[in-house]
């Protein structure tokens, strides 16, 4: 039986990924070894999945930023503001699409989330002149003839057409089914060149687990058709949820190989798949870090190995393990009782080969014994339930998820306590978190520093983020940030019934990297977790500084979570940790609060009759954080990296008085949604890409607020970034909120003579 996983992580169980790329940008390091460190982190990864015992390799999967770029670039799909000529290598014209080339002043690709993941690829553009063609040299042809030189059983993978095409963006008037045939050909010589060197060649479909359009079928149908001299060799992987009716699609094909996500679809579907054809099964669950129940994996997969034969039945993961941290055995800090619990990358392909080896030969041993032993510890573990919370979930109220006043009326009093002018200037939350800042909570962590130490100096620091936005002329202030390593681990951090690692690294976009926090009992608050930050950067100002929170539906997708209970409970323990802390905050006398969600598209499920069941709970969770606050209390939230045109009237429904969301990035088409819907509160569309180092010009702002002023009443809108400054340098961030707080100006005086 072969075992596999769909991909593995590619940043290094070090981060060493991160830590060359980022030294390649600033000249410190040559190409030359920034690509030998990216051969090691392939070899490393090969290695490993072989020591653990898969029969087969994944290769292809490794990327210096994005492996949907790198696909863009195979395809010589580079937008025409871009010239090849420009960059000496490949790699460099790659850097510049992702991050934008700021001395050519060239505005980045677009980037947003890949599917209901907190991973980031870069969108590819498909422009009126785009002409699709396979690249002389290709990436992945590399990496499979390196892997070959060493002695592997390759599988190479692939982001799958379908699921390309349907992720690009047309920005002219062709649409991107006509792309169709020059994509299947495209495709058809790499598969033809990569062939020869592979046991089989994996097409990535996550795009079958969504509902497909007619003309989305269609191509498929072209495209798999121009495939069929390949279809053999062919597995085509579906993952992120059911494959559903798509099946029929699927197998219309020919393609001998079909990977599904077994951790979100029921076997039923197994026995639509004709018994010649090669079946994977997505068992072990590559978006959670749960230890796998081995006999219960076991259960499910075993009348099908039965059935089609050790020879036509595959091991993996449900998805890429691109999703989970590297290995376990690098957790210093956990409590013991929990590492039971867990497994990462590492530790799922040793899960992977000991189910296959107790599926052909009945093998069992100690580690079989102890994954069902510490299942049944987690089960009973005492923090696991208290029933205290959930008494206080079960009986929440209507009158709770609501605030006391409509807008209007809230809009009124706010307006009155806070005095703001027309074309309020803000940020998001954070300022940069500098090398100096990161430096000082290492030494606090590793006990060089005393806990007043570093709390000096993380005051002192708030202090000038304060002095920065008055001399910059902003109306509401933020104190940056400086004390959280990140808005969710944060927070994570402080809340009993989470746990954080030290060193659980998943890739979130290029070098930028999280620690997803485990939710593994239930969350409650034990002390306040804002107020002492808040108050102290309110007392240095007479200007409203923002409270600042994560919203219970971030705090929980950007976890990873209990597969225990159901997801809308352990959002409302969060949320009524939140509802504690924003009580405290304004006891405090902090007049503005901003509850975070940027994750709330992200979780909508991929099939749309789901949506409205998870979309109500959702803003449930987000309105039983918010609606404690007294009418005069200005609730903020903020979104980003996400299209949310589709749901806008479910974000309205959230009631925050004011929304920041992300806008600028691809050029205000948020507003499109607009047109159909009036949105009735005040609105922030952001004016300035955060993710790019390039700093936005006066101009250019204000003609992206014109056109929001187009669907959006001057009284309504508010002027800001697209996300927080964390990433960004101070000098590029000075000049950018001085353009940005000049073109809200400029707006004034032109709607209200200046005022
Ligand atoms: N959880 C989460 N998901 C999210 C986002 C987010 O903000 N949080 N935003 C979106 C993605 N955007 C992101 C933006 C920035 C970073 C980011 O800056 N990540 C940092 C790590 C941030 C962090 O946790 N920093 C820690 C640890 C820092 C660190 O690396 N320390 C050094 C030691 C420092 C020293 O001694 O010099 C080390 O371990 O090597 C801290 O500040 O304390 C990075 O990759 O570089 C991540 C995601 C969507 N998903
Ligand atoms: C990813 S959303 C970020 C919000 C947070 N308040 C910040 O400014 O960083
Ligand atoms: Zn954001």
């Amino acid at each position: 039986m072969e075992t596999h996983v769909i991909g593995f992580p590619r940043i290094g169980a070090r981060r060493e990924l991160k830590k060359a790329v980022e030294a390649y940008w600033k000249g410190a390091a040559d190409r030359s070894s920034l690509e030998d460190t990216g051969k090691r982190l392939m070899e490393y990864a090969w290695k490993t999945q072989k020591e653990a015992g898969l029969s087969l390799v994944t290769v292809g999967d490794f990327s210096y930023y994005d492996h949907i770029l790198d696909m863009a670039l195979a395809l010589s799909l580079i937008p025409s503001r871009f010239r090849k000529e420009d960059y000496p290598h490949d790699l460099d014209l790659s850097f510049a699409l992702a991050r934008g080339d700021r001395e050519r002043n060239i505005p980045a690709l677009d980037m947003t989330k890949w599917f209901d993941t907190n991973y980031h690829y870069i969108v590819p553009e498909l422009e009126d002149s785009s002409s699709i063609r396979l690249a002389e040299h290709t990436r992945i042809e590399e990496q499979v003839h390196l892997a070959r030189s060493l002695g592997y059983r390759v599988k190479a993978t692939l982001p799958g057409p379908l699921t390309f095409l349907s992720l690009a963006r047309e920005t002219g008037e062709r649409p991107r089914w006509s792309f169709a045939d020059e994509v299947g050909k495209a495709y058809a010589t790499l598969l033809s060149r990569l062939a020869p060197h592979c046991e089989w060649i994996q097409m990535e479909e996550p795009i079958l687990a969504t509902d497909l359009s007619s003309p989305q079928k269609q191509a498929w149908a072209s495209i798999y058709a121009q495939l069929s001299d390949h279809t053999e060799r062919i597995l085509v992987a579906c993952y992120f949820g059911p494959v559903g009716e798509n099946i029929e699609l699927l197998l219309s094909s020919g393609v001998r190989g079909i990977h599904l996500d077994l951790t979100r679809e029921g076997v039923e579907v197994l026995s639509r798949i004709p018994e010649d054809r090669v079946v994977s099964l997505g068992v072990i669950d590559g978006r959670n870090v749960w230890r796998t129940d081995l006999e219960a994996a076991a259960r499910i997969v075993e009348p099908e190995v039965a059935r089609r034969g050790e020879d036509k039945t595959m091991l993996s993961s449900s998805c890429s393990l691109l999703h989970v941290p590297i290995d376990l055995e690098l957790e210093t800090t956990l409590p013991d009782y929990i590492k039971e619990w867990l497994a990462f990358a590492v530790q799922k392909c040793r899960e992977l080969s000991l189910l296959a080896r107790h599926l052909t030969n009945g093998e069992t041993g100690p580690e079989w014994e102890s994954a069902r032993k510490a299942a049944e510890a987690r089960r009973r573990h005492p923090e696991v339930m208290i029933p205290r919370v959930r008494e206080r979930v079960a009986s929440v109220t209507g009158a709770q998820l609501a605030r006391s006043l409509p807008f209007a009326d809230r809009k009124a009093l706010q307006q009155e306590k806070l005095g703001l002018p027309l074309f309020p200037t803000t940020t998001i939350g954070s300022f940069p978190q500098t090398p100096e800042i990161r430096k000082v909570r290492a030494r606090f962590k590793r006990g060089e520093i005393s806990r007043e130490e570093y709390e000096t100096y993380m005051e002192g620091e708030i202090e000038r983020v304060i002095r920065e936005q008055e001399a910059l002329g902003l109306d509401v202030l933020v104190h940056g940030e400086p004390e959280r390593n990140d808005m969710v681990e944060y927070f994570a951090e402080l809340l009993p019934g989470y746990c954080t690692t030290t060193n659980g690294w998943v890739q979130s976009y290029g070098t930028r990297c999280v620690k997803p926090p485990i939710i593994y009992g239930d969350v409650h608050r034990s002390e306040p977790m804002t107020i002492r930050w808040i108050t102290y950067a309110q007392s240095l100002t007479s200007r409203p500084v923002k409270g600042m929170l994560t919203g219970p539906v971030t705090m929980l997708k950007w976890s990873f979570v209990r597969d225990d209970i159901p997801a809308r409970d352990v959002a409302f323990q969060i949320a009524l940790a939140l509802r504690d802390e924003v009580a405290d905050l304004e006891a405090q006398g902090i007049t503005v609060i901003q509850i975070d969600e940027p994750a709330i598209r992200e979780g909508l499920p991929l099939r749309r009759t789901q949506w409205e069941e998870y979309l109500t709970w959702a803003t449930d969770a987000f309105r039983l954080a918010s609606s404690g606050a007294a009418p005069g209390t200005q609730i903020h939230t903020h979104m980003c990296y996400s299209d949310f045109e589709d749901i806008i009237e479910w974000i309205a429904r959230l009631d925050a008085d004011v929304i920041s969301i992300e806008a600028s990035r691809s050029d205000m088409q948020l507003l499109e949604a607009f047109h159909r819907f009036e949105y009735p509160n005040d609105i922030g569309p952001g004016v300035y890409d955060v993710h790019s180092p390039r700093i936005p010009g006066i101009e250019e702002m204000y003609r992206l607020l014109k056109k929001a002023l187009e669907v959006i009443a001057p009284g309504q809108l508010w002027v800001n970034p697209d996300c927080g400054l964390k990433t960004r340098a101070w000098e590029e961030v000075r000049p950018s909120l001085t353009n940005m707080v000049e073109a809200a100006r400029r707006l004034r005086k032109e709607y209200d003579g200046g005022k």
